[in-house]
C-alpha cells in the first residue's frame, strides 16, 4: 500500500491531482484538503481520499507483459506503464542520458536505478489515474529499494508471467518491431539478467505474500483468462477509497 496515503499527502477523489507531485508540497495539499472537506461537510456529503493501486508486471523478455498490460488497460482502466517503453522515449526524446541508455538496453543490462525511477515518477505525476501497472520494473533489488525509497509505495500485487526460456526466445526473436535488443546475443544476456537480478525480486515480493505467478503459455485469451482469475481476488480494491471522519474540534 502506498504510506503517503496514511498521512494524507495526496489522492482527493474529486479534484483528480496526482499522486506524488503534492508530497513537496504537503502544507498546500493539507490546505486543499480541509477545503475540500469544509465543501464536502456543507453538501452532508461524507469526503473520501483515493486509494491508488499498483500492480508491477514481471516476467522474462517476451514473457508476454506488454500483450497482457494492454488487455488490462482495456478491461480493468488501469494506465500501463512500461519501464523498457519509457526508456526508449527517453532515448528518441534526447534525453540527457540518451546514449547511456541506448549502450545499457543493447547490451541488455540494467539501466541507473534513479533514471528509471525518475522516469516512472514523472509518468505517474502526469496522470491522474489512480491505477497503475508498472511494467518490466523493478529489475533488481536495487531497483527494488530505489522505488520504495523515493515513491514511498511498495506494490498491491506482482503479476509473474511465467514462460520456458525457448519460449521466451521465440517470441523475442518473432518480435520484428525493429527493437536494438530483439536479437539472439542481446536476448541471451537479457535472460541471463532476468535469473541473476528480477528473480531476486519475485523471490522477496513471494516471502511478502504478493507475487501471483501465471502460467504464461497458450493463446493471449487462455493467458488473460487465468488473468482475471487472479484480478477476481483483487477487483474490490481496485476503486478503494477511505471515507474521512471530519470531527468538530473541541475548543
Ligand atoms: N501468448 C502468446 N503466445 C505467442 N506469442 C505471444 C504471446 N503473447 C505475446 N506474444 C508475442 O511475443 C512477443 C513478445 O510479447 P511482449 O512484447 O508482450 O512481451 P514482453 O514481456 O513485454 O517482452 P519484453 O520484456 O521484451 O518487452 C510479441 O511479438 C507478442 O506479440
Ligand atoms: O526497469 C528497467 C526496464 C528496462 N530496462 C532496460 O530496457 C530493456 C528493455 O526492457 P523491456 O521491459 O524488455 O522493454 C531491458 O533489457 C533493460 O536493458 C532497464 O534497464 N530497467
Ligand atoms: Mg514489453
Amino acid at each position: 500500500m502506498w504510506r503517503r496515503v496514511s498521512s494524507l499527502t495526496g489522492l482527493l477523489s474529486h479534484s483528480k491531482p496526482s499522486l506524488l507531485n503534492q508530497a513537496p508540497h504537503r502544507f498546500n495539499l493539507l490546505e486543499a484538503f480541509t477545503a475540500q472537506v469544509l465543501t464536502r461537510a456543507k453538501d452532508g456529503a461524507s469526503p473520501t481520499v483515493r486509494t491508488p493501486f499498483v500492480a508491477f508486471v514481471l516476467g522474462g523478455p517476451g514473457s508476454g507483459k506488454g500483450t497482457q498490460c494492454e488487455k488490462i488497460v482495456e478491461t480493468y482502466g488501469f494506465t500501463h506503464l512500461s519501464a523498457g517503453d519509457l526508456l526508449r522515449q527517453a532515448i528518441s526524446s534526447n534525453y540527457e542520458d540518451s546514449a547511456m541508455i541506448f549502450n545499457t538496453i543493447k547490451e541488455g543490462k540494467i539501466v541507473p536505478s534513479e533514471v528509471t525511477v525518475q522516469l516512472i515518477q514523472r509518468a505517474i505525476e502526469s496522470s491522474s489515474n489512480y491505477k497503475f501497472l508498472i511494467d518490466g520494473f523493478p529489475r533488481s533489488e536495487e531497483n527494488r529499494v530505489a522505488f520504495e525509497k523515493i515513491i514511498g509505495a511498495e506494490p498491491d500485487v506482482v503479476l509473474f508471467f511465467d514462460v520456458p526460456e525457448e519460449e521466451m526466445v521465440k517470441r523475442v526473436l518473432g518480435r520484428n518491431q525493429g527493437r536494438i535488443d530483439d536479437n539472439i546475443d542481446t536476448v541471451k544476456k537479457r535472460l541471463e539478467v532476468f535469473a541473476a537480478l528480477n528473480l531476486p525480486v519475485i523471490k522477496h515480493y513471494s516471502e511478502l505474500g504478493k507475487v501471483q505467478k501465471i502460467n504464461a503459455v497458450g493463446t493471449t485469451d487462455e493467458i488473460f483468462d487465468r488473468v482475471r482469475t487472479v484480478f477476481a481476488a483483487y477487483e474490490a480494491k481496485f476503486d478503494d477509497f477511505v471515507h474521512i471522519v471530519v470531527q468538530k474540534a473541541i475548543i
